[in-house]
């Protein structure tokens, strides 16, 4: 009767013990897009022990989540371990817990108020970035940009939630090991009784040492805090408001330990740095691929901004085709093209068929946004696709799901915009680009919980004198 069940959906040729796995590959997404165009939108796969539903367009998303809302996430090894025992939003099964820290961290940490009033850190990081780069202008260098993006956002990111520069100097690379770990492929969360395979190989023991320099590194950070801080701190980091929330009675609950503080410490750090430099790098490949593109973007940031000589927040409002930019490079390359995985709790009935418990659900941001019957020639870069479009990606358009969908849908978003949308007008306004004599640019991605370009962005930057 089992087999009878799962064969209700499309079930692609499975092995004994690993089930679907060796059909995975190097880039899930697109190993799970490929198997999708042969064998359906809605596909049952074994991953190991693990029953795993894969939705790869926007009609069987709309479908599926008519009757469900999937908001549990599933229990895996690194995720435990970064989150303090899933004291994190991202990792937090559903529940009051998740319930409470998500509401408080709407309405405290990332409202529009509060996002608003780290507009000075996000100015002078684009200021130091940009003054970087006209150095290498004089001296002719190429730039990496996907170094200096990185350093950028990383920047941005630590001196909101620590209000510390020189802290952002510091964990950079821990950042990067943490997300690389958080990306890898953990033998445990999927044949639990091979997980010894795991400390063969030495990610346990990676993982062990990067968190390890992480905590340290939170502590380090609380305890300044808590000691009132050193003259470095911004007035009101996101620490300073996690530790208020710590003493007031109301949240008694919610943030009743310094585990709760850093489980959503690592939430601000880990998902708000990586996925906004993915953003900017695979934006500014496009635009070198696409020097049209690039052309209407860059003359619409020099004409709004004018003679300034840098674009400011205000003028983010009035760049219309450069958010047409940013929503075409999301659709193409979605930041985390998997999302978060999810998780069912009970027994579901999805289009008339049962699906049992403790099965992962896996959406495929990417195979909805490349659907040829939503998207026309979905491969092509074509920001002008979403002008008399109403493909938002807020969370509620099933078409076009970079941020995720519905209750468990990103938080970060008004944080995330801004900084994406300043970082690179500022980019376009002050500089002309190009590839370096001789070299193509490739669209290569490396696997991680985040996708990047896999090898960096080196570009030529030439100083545009027209906006002084
Ligand atoms: C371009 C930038 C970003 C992208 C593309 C992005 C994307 C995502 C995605 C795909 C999810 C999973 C949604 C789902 O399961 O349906 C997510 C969740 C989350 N994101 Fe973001 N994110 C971005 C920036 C940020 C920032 C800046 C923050 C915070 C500072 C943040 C905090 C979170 C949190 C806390 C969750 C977990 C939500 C939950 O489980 O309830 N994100 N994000």
């Amino acid at each position: 009767r089992k087999n009878q069940r799962n064969h209700l959906f499309a079930c692609p040729r499975k092995l004994p013990i690993i089930g679907n796995l060796h059909q995975i590959g190097a880039l899930p997404h697109r190993s799970l897009h490929k198997l999708s165009v042969k064998h359906g939108p809605l596909m049952l796969l074994q991953l190991g022990s693990v029953p795993t539903l894969v939705i790869s367009t926007a009609d069987a998303l709309r479908e599926v989540l008519k009757t469900n809302d999937f908001l549990n996430r599933p229990s895996l090894y690194a995720a435990k371990r970064y989150s303090y025992g899933y004291l994190s939003i991202s990792f937090a099964p559903y529940g009051e817990y998740w319930r409470q820290a998500r509401k408080v961290c709407i309405s405290e940490l990332l409202s529009v108020k509060r996002v608003q009033s780290f507009g000075k850190i996000r100015e002078e990081e684009v200021a130091n970035l940009i003054s970087g780069i006209r150095k290498a202008c004089f001296s002719s260098n190429p730039v990496n940009l996907s170094k200096v993006l990185q350093d950028t956002s990383n920047m941005i990111v630590t001196r909101v939630t620590f209000g510390d520069r020189i802290a952002a100097q510091a964990n950079g690379q821990i950042l990067e090991e943490n997300q690389r770990l958080l990306g890898e492929f953990w033998v445990v969360d999927y044949l639990p009784w091979f997980g010894w395979i795991d400390a063969l190989t030495g990610l346990r023991k990676r993982l062990e040492i990067n968190f390890k320099e992480l905590d340290e590194f939170f502590n380090h950070v609380i305890e300044e805090h808590m000691r009132g801080g050193s003259s470095n701190h911004e007035p009101c980091d996101l620490v300073h408001v996690l530790l208020q929330l710590h003493k007031d009675p109301a949240y008694g609950t919610t943030f009743s330990s310094v585990s709760h503080i850093k489980g959503i410490i690592v939430d601000m750090f880990a998902a708000g740095t990586d996925t906004s430099y993915a953003t900017l790098t695979w934006s500014m490949t496009e635009l070198i691929i696409n020097p049209r593109a690039m052309a209407k973007a860059r003359d619409e940031v020099r004409k709004v901004a004018g003679k300034k000589g840098k674009v400011e927040e205000h003028d983010l409002q009035d760049l219309t085709y450069l958010k047409l930019v940013i929503k075409e490079t999301m659709r193409l390359h979605p930041p985390a093209p998997l999302l978060i995985p999810r998780e069912t709790t009970e027994t579901c009935v999805i289009q008339g068929r049962q699906v049992p418990p403790k099965t992962r659900i896996i959406i495929n941001a990417r195979a909805i946004s490349l659907d040829p019957n939503t998207w026309e020639n979905p491969e092509e870069f074509r920001p002008e696709r979403f002008i008399d479009s109403n493909a938002d990606f807020r969370g509620q358009d099933f078409r076009f799901v970079p941020f995720g969908v519905g209750r468990r849908s990103c938080p970060g978003i008004n944080f995330a915009l801004p900084v994406v949308e300043l970082v690179l007008a500022n980019l376009l306004y002050c500089f002309d680009w190009e590839l370096p004599t001789g070299q193509e640019m490739d669209l290569e991605e490396e696997l991680g919980i985040t996708v990047h370009k896999k090898n960096p962005l080196v570009l030529v930057p030439k100083l545009f004198q027209g906006n002084v």
